[in-house]
C-alpha cells in the first residue's frame, strides 16, 4: 500500500496520516459515482431506475461514518503474499477496515475485512504467523486515532505486545474494545472476531453448519458477519438467490438491524419464523393459540406423513372414460388407463400441483397414441390442444382436483373422521383429540389460525408447490424451534446452505429442540457439522458462574461458558420481604442508572404491569424491547419471554420464582430463568421476595 506522511518520526502521526488520506480517497470515490451521468448508459427508464438505485446504494454505501474507524488493523506481510490470495498483492502492508478504499491510482488504501489478505488480522499467532511480521490494532476516542498496539508475529525475541497503549500479555485494546459499555443496538465486532468465531464467519458456502453456543458467546455475531462474508465472497450468486436472517421475535430482529447495513449489506431481509408461514390471504395475524400439547402434536414431524396422506386422498381412482370430441371423431381413453397414468404420477417423487400440471398432457398423449394407431399423423400443437380439451380438463378436475392448503389443514383440524382417516398408526386416538378444533371453523378466513397451524399449511402448500430456496439462511435462536419449523426453515434453504445458531440450555418452546443432529436432520441438513463456541464475550465471570448452578437440570452435558471479560463485575442477590419488593427494584434501578450504559429491567411477564407502574410512579422513564436507548432513557423493561438475545449493560432481574412459575413446567421455567440471568454485561442484580428456586440458593 502506498505510505503516507513516510518520513514523520512519530508513527502515530504517520498512522494519523494514512487515515486523513484514506478518508479523501473515500471522499473522491464518493464523488465519482456522483458525478456519474447515467443519461447516456441506461437505454430505457426501467434500466435508468435500476441504475439510479444502484448508485444511491453506492453512494450510501461510500458514506464515511464518523463514529466507525476506516480502519481498525494493519498487517504487514513479510512478503508479497500470493497473487492468487490477494487482492492488491503489490503492497507488503495493509490496512483493514470495513470496506475497501482505494486511491486515485486504483492502488489499496484500506482492504475489507472479508478479502484473504485481511484473513491474518484474525487468525495469525505466534506459533502460526502466516508470513505476518506485524499486526497493528487502532484505537480510537471519538472517531480520533488515538493509540495502536503491535504484535511481532514472526521474532520468537520481543514480546507478544508493544505500542502506545500495549505492553502486556493480552492486548489491551482488544479487552477494551470488547467491555466498551452497550448502549444502542447491536453493533459490529469486525475488528475484534476471535480465531474460533473467525473459523465459522469464513466457512464456504456449500455446507450447513451448526453452532451451539453458552450465552454471550457471540453466535448472533457470528451468523450476521457470516452473511456478510458470503456476500462479499459470492455477491453475484446470492443476490439472485438471497439472504435471510430468521431471529426469534420482532424486538430481537429491530436489536441486531443496524449490524449489516453498518458493515455495508443493505439487502439481507430479516424476519421470524411466523413471518415466513404468514400468509396474506389468511389475513396478517394468528388469532388461535394452542395448549402445549396441542402445539407440540402440531409441531412433531409426523404431522408431515398426515398431512402428505391427507393431500393425496384427493386424487380419486377414474371411474370414466375420458372421450375426446374432435371434428367427426371421438378418441376414448378407457378408465383403467387413466388410473395406470395416475398410479404413475402418484409413484413419482413430484409435488401435488405438478403432477397436476403434467396429467393433461398425459391424457392427451394417450389420445395421441390412438390417432397414430388410426393412421393419423398430430404434432406437439395438436398434443397441447387435445391437453386444452374441455373433456380433459374435466377429467383433470375429477381425479385431481386443485386443493387449498389452508382449507386442506381446515378439514384435518376440524373433522374428526377425516383426521382419523389419515393420521391411522401415525397419531394414536388422544394425539388426535388434542389437535382437533373444540369448535370446527366454517371458512379459511373465519378460522382461528394458531402460529403451529400456520407452519401446517406452509407444509401443506410445499407438498402441493415447492416452496423456491434461497441461497443462504442464518437461523438464530434455533433451539426453540419444532420439527415442524425446521421443516418450514429447511424448505427455504433447500438447495442453498444455512448458519444455525443456538443454545440447548435456552430452549424455552415445549417442543425444544434435545439435540442439534435431531434439529439438523428436520432442516433437511443432517450431517451438516456442529462447532460450540464457549468463550463469553458478554457476561462477567461471577455472574455466569451463578446462572450455571442450573445447567444441571436444564440441559445436562453441556459446558459452562467461559468470561472473556477482565472487569469483576457487580453482582449481588437481594432478599427483601414480598412487601417490600417494588421498593427494592426502583431502588435497584436507581443505582444501576448511576452507571453508564443501558440497564435492563427482567420479569416474569405477569409482573409487568405492576413495575411499569412502580416505575412511572417513581419518575422513571422506561423502554420496551427493541426501542433504542438513548442518553435520557436508558431504562428498558423487559418481559422474560422477549430477554432472549439481547444484553443490557446492568440488568436487574426481578423475582426469579416468578419468571420460573410464569412457565408450564419447571426446566422450561429454570431456562427461561438461566435466560434471564445471562444478560448482563456489566452488573446484575438479583431481587427477590419469595424464596429463590432451590438450585440457585
Ligand atoms: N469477538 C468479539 N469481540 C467483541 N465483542 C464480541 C465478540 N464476540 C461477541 N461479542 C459481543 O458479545 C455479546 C454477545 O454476543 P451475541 O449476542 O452474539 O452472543 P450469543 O451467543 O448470541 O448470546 P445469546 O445466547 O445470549 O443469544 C455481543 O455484545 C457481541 O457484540
Amino acid at each position: 500500500m502506498p505510505s503516507h506522511a513516510p518520513d514523520h518520526p512519530d508513527p502515530l502521526a504517520r498512522e494519523r496520516a494514512h487515515l486523513t488520506a484514506s478518508r479523501a480517497a473515500l471522499r473522491a470515490m464518493r464523488a465519482d459515482v456522483e458525478a456519474l451521468d447515467l443519461r447516456d448508459v441506461a437505454a430505457n427508464w426501467v434500466n435508468a431506475e435500476a441504475l439510479h438505485h444502484q448508485v444511491s446504494e453506492r453512494i450510501k454505501a461510500l458514506a464515511d461514518l464518523a463514529d466507525t474507524p476506516l480502519f481498525f488493523g494493519r498487517l504487514d506481510y513479510l512478503h508479497a503474499p500470493g497473487a492468487e490470495v490477494a487482492e492488491g498483492a503489490e503492497g507488503e502492508r495493509f490496512y483493514i477496515g470495513r470496506r475497501h478504499v482505494h486511491d486515485a491510482d486504483g492502488d489499496p488504501m484500506v482492504i475489507d475485512w472479508r478479502a484473504p489478505v485481511s484473513q491474518p488480522f484474525y487468525q495469525a499467532s505466534k506459533k502460526a504467523p502466516m508470513e505476518i511480521g506485524l499486526r497493528r490494532r487502532f484505537g480510537y476516542t471519538g472517531g480520533e486515532l488515538t493509540a495502536y498496539e503491535d504484535e511481532r508475529l514472526s521474532d520468537p525475541t520481543t514480546e507478544t505486545f508493544s505500542g502506545s497503549a500495549g505492553g502486556s500479555q493480552t492486548s489491551k485494546l482488544l479487552q477494551s474494545e470488547i467491555e466498551r459499555p452497550r448502549v444502542g443496538p447491536m453493533r459490529d465486532i469486525v475488528a475484534t472476531i476471535q480465531p474460533e468465531q473467525d473459523e465459522i464467519v469464513r466457512q464456504g458456502i456449500g455446507g450447513t453448519i451448526c453452532v451451539q453456543g453458552a450465552p454471550g458467546t457471540g453466535k448472533t455475531a457470528v451468523g450476521l458477519h457470516r452473511v456478510a462474508y458470503l456476500l462479499y465472497a459470492h455477491r453475484e450468486r446470492l443476490a439472485r438467490s438471497g439472504t435471510l436472517v430468521i431471529g426469534p421475535n420482532r424486538s430481537f430482529l429491530h436489536y441486531i438491524e443496524q449490524v449489516l447495513p453498518a458493515l455495508g449489506e443493505l439487502q439481507v431481509a430479516q424476519a421470524t419464523v411466523e413471518d415466513l408461514v404468514t400468509r396474506p390471504s389468511l389475513g396478517a395475524v394468528t388469532r388461535g393459540t394452542d395448549s402445549a400439547d396441542a402445539a407440540r402434536i402440531k409441531g412433531d414431524a409426523r404431522l408431515a406423513e398426515v398431512l402428505r396422506r391427507a393431500l393425496r386422498s384427493y386424487v380419486t381412482r377414474p371411474t370414466e372414460p375420458c372421450v375426446v370430441v374432435r371434428g367427426s371423431r371421438r378418441w376414448r381413453v378407457p378408465a383403467y388407463e387413466l388410473e395406470e397414468i395416475v398410479e404413475e404420477l402418484l409413484t413419482r417423487d413430484i409435488r401435488y400441483g405438478a403432477a397436476r400440471e403434467a396429467l393433461p398432457r398425459r391424457i392427451a398423449h394417450a389420445v395421441l397414441v390412438r390417432m397414430e394407431q388410426a393412421g393419423e399423423a398430430p404434432d406437439d400443437r395438436v398434443q397441447d390442444t387435445v391437453a386444452r380439451n374441455p373433456a380433459v380438463k374435466a377429467a383433470v378436475k375429477a381425479v385431481w382436483p386443485p386443493v387449498d392448503p389452508a382449507k386442506l389443514v381446515l378439514r384435518l383440524l376440524s373433522d374428526a373422521d377425516f383426521l382419523a382417516e389419515h393420521a391411522e398408526g401415525v397419531l394414536d386416538a388422544d394425539e388426535q383429540k388434542t389437535i382437533l378444533w373444540a369448535k370446527p371453523s366454517r371458512g379459511v378466513k373465519s378460522a382461528k389460525w394458531s402460529p403451529a397451524d400456520l407452519v401446517l399449511i406452509d407444509e401443506a402448500a410445499d407438498l402441493i408447490e415447492r416452496t423456491p430456496s434461497l441461497g443462504h439462511v442464518v437461523l438464530d435462536e434455533a433451539q426453540d424451534l419444532s420439527p415442524m419449523q425446521y421443516r418450514a426453515v429447511g424448505r427455504r434453504c433447500s438447495t442453498g446452505s444455512a448458519t444455525v445458531l443456538g443454545d440447548i440450555a435456552q430452549g424455552t418452546t415445549p417442543w425444544a429442540t434435545a439435540s442439534w443432529e435431531e434439529a439438523l436432520i428436520h432442516l433437511g441438513k443432517e450431517g451438516a457439522g456442529i462447532e460450540e463456541l464457549t468463550q463469553g464475550f458478554r457476561v462477567p465471570r461471577e455472574v455466569i458462574a451463578y446462572a450455571s448452578r442450573l445447567l444441571p437440570a436444564i440441559a445436562p452435558g453441556l459446558s459452562e461458558a467461559t468470561s472473556i471479560r477482565e472487569a469483576a463485575g457487580d453482582f449481588s442477590v437481594r432478599a427483601v420481604s414480598s412487601a417490600e419488593l417494588d421498593a427494592a427494584v426502583i431502588a435497584a434501578c436507581h443505582e444501576a442508572l448511576r452507571h453508564e450504559g443501558s440497564i435492563g429491567l427482567i420479569a416474569a411477564d405477569a409482573r409487568i404491569p405492576a413495575l411499569a407502574q412502580a416505575l412511572d410512579a417513581a419518575g422513571l422513564t422506561h423502554l420496551t424491547p427493541g426501542e433504542e436507548t438513548s442518553a435520557e432513557s436508558r431504562l428498558t423493561l423487559v418481559p422474560a419471554t422477549l430477554a432472549k438475545g439481547l444484553e443490557y449493560d446492568y440488568v436487574v432481574l426481578d423475582e426469579p420464582a416468578a419468571v420460573v412459575d410464569g412457565e408450564p413446567d419447571e426446566r422450561t421455567g429454570l431456562r427461561r430463568l438461566y435466560v434471564a440471568l445471562t444478560r448482563a454485561v456489566s452488573g446484575l442484580t438479583v431481587v427477590h421476595g419469595a424464596p429463590l428456586p432451590e438450585r440457585l440458593s
